[in-house]
């Protein structure tokens, strides 16, 4: 057990940010990178295909920033894993070229991505049966409440089916406050939650009795983490998740 360590929304932007810039240099393609392949890693760990022998789609729902490309990415992950992600993606991100590429890549992987049709009824593709998980990739830090349609009408419906069938949050819960957590309506209870780089504030507010807390996102030096007043997180030689 971790000492839990948190840094605020506006810290994780200006890491990000950093990460980034021209003196560091990282690409947000790497980032996201190992962002949405720590995500999936965390699902191998906690949803393992050997243990849920007739059970092995992942909805994966995807909002229109960076937290969305994280799980676009982890969604080609878990393919690779063997599972069966499906993804919903309501709105596309035009913001860069490089979520077309995403999408490209998934349909290369053969990964479905459901169509404008099918999306009016996503919830059927929520099949406690055969269901997993569900990804929740839809916002992460800079999200601010109150949430807007389609995503209010999603998390409402996402909220109805969590007892059933496991959230496994990217980053943030959705329709929680980055610092304040649950606090606005509608919002979600994961039964997992994958912070990136570093817990955001809102983590304080899961139960532990409810809710796995794993870090991922394993890309930042010792040096680094002190610089913003955070442990370094105790990997374990090549993994790219720890549970907390
Ligand atoms: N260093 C890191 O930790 C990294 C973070 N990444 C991911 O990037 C995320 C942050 O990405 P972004 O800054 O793109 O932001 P988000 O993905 O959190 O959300 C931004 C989008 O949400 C919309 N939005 C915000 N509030 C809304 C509301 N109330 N209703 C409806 N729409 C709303 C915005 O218009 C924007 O399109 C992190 O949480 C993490 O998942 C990774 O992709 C890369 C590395
Ligand atoms: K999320």
């Amino acid at each position: 057990m971790t000492a839990l360590k948190v840094v605020s929304s506006k810290f994780a932007s200006e890491i990000d940010q950093e990460l980034m810039g021209s003196k560091v240099g990282f690409t947000l393609q790497q980032l996201m990178e190992l962002a949405g392949f720590s995500v999936a890693q965390t699902i191998q760990r906690e949803y393992p295909l050997e243990q849920n022998k007739n059970k092995n789609e992942v909805l994966i729902i995807v909002g229109p920033g960076n937290n969305g490309g994280d799980g676009l990415v982890c969604a080609r992950h878990l393919k690779l894993f063997g599972y069966n992600p499906i993804v919903y993606y309501p709105i596309r991100s035009k913001r860069t070229p490089f979520y077309g590429q995403l999408v490209n890549q998934l349909e290369f992987f053969q990964v479905p991505i459901l169509t404008e049709e099918q999306s009016t009824k996503w919830v059927d593709y929520l099949k406690p049966e055969k269901t997993l998980c569900i990804v929740d990739a839809i916002f992460g830090f800079s999200f601010k409440p109150p949430i807007r349609e389609p995503f209010g009408s999603i998390v409402a419906e996402m909220h109805k089916v969590e007892d059933k069938i496991p959230i496994v949050a990217v980053d943030i819960p959705t329709g929680w406050d980055v610092d304040e957590g649950p606090v606005a309506e509608p919002h979600t209870t994961p039964r997992v939650l994958v912070s990136l780089t570093v817990p955001k504030p809102c983590s304080k507010f899961i139960k532990p009795e409810r809710t796995a807390h794993y870090v991922g996102g394993r890309f930042i030096p010792n040096h680094f983490a002190e610089k913003y007043g955070f442990e370094p997180f105790p990997y374990q030689g090549t993994d790219q998740v720890l549970k907390l």
